[in-house]
């Protein structure tokens, strides 16, 4: 991955701070990152080191205090990114399916052709069946592959995926760890995910981007070796546990990093 025409995001010395003077917080301090086409990759880091942060900067929700953003080559970043936020924010009163089009139907899209687009998506999420189900009818997994329905729908140059897991029971977890990666290898849209778990990190991941605690800064990436489609199995073995070592061996120095700035 070395010619510049296959970047999909390149974050530029970012640095963020809210608010001013002695109340002011500094989110994240100089990050820069380079994410290629067909590149899933993770941010891991400690709870308020800015990744929430960084996501909203990329989806252009937020501006940098300093450094910038390119998504495609392009400043313009506001509708051209898929994003699903922590909450799945599916709408009580809409159906699944039309909760699904909610991008879509922004985008000035009609609703035939936004249904009939989803739909095709329903069948590969395993959802056919529940188009016209309301989301208080729906388990946990079932929302949040609804609301990544919806997030792929929009059809941006690249995806953030902010902690989509993070509400559900270790099982549905992993069963909806495997549904993306099934899901993904399909589309490979560059992918940018938030989480806090190590291994759902490894395992969907091209590269794992470990950041200190807040500010934020980039520690460490590691790239991950293994093929794809992945199998469950690849967990054991001892390359995935070296890795796994090495973000928590990181993530503690961050700690310690932390613990030397206070
Ligand atoms: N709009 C805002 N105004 C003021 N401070 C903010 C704002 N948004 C975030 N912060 C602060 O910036 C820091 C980084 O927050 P952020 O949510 O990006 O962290 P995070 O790494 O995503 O945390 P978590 O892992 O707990 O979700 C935190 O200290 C947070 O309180």
């Amino acid at each position: 991955m070395s010619t510049e025409d296959n970047i999909a995001i390149e974050i530029i010395g970012v640095s963020k701070v809210f608010g001013e003077g002695a109340t002011a917080t500094k989110a994240l301090d100089s990050v820069y990152l380079t994410v290629y086409d067909r590149e899933f990759v993770s941010l891991i880091g400690p709870s308020g080191c800015g990744k929430t942060t960084l996501l909203n900067i990329v989806a252009g929700v937020e501006e940098p205090t300093q450094g910038r953003v390119l998504v495609g080559s392009s400043s313009h970043r506001l509708g051209h990114v898929s994003y699903m936020p922590q909450k799945d924010l599916l709408l009580p009163w809409r159906t699944a399916l039309d909760n699904s089009i909610l991008g879509l139907e922004l985008k000035g899209v009609d609703k035939k052709t936004a249904r009939r687009r989803a739909q095709e998506l329903f069948r590969l999420a395993g959802l056919e069946g529940f188009e016209d189900v309301l989301p208080s009818k729906l388990s946990g997994g079932m929302r949040q592959r609804v609301a990544f329905i919806r997030t792929i729908c929009c059809e941006g140059r690249a995806m953030l995926l902010d902690e989509p897991f993070a509400s559900l029971d270790a099982l549905t977890r992993v069963d909806m760890q495997n549904w993306l990666m099934r899901v993904w290898d399909e589309i490979k849209i560059p992918t940018l995910l938030v989480t806090h778990d190590i291994e759902e990190a490894i395992w969907l991941s091209d590269r794992v981007v470990v950041f200190t605690p807040r500010p934020g800064r980039i520690l460490e990436v590691l790239d991950v070796p293994f093929g794809r489609p992945r199998t469950l199995e690849m967990k054991l073995t001892e390359e995935f546990l070296a890795i796994k070592r090495e973000i928590m061996e990181s993530l503690g120095e961050g700690s310690k990093v932390k613990a030397q700035v206070n």
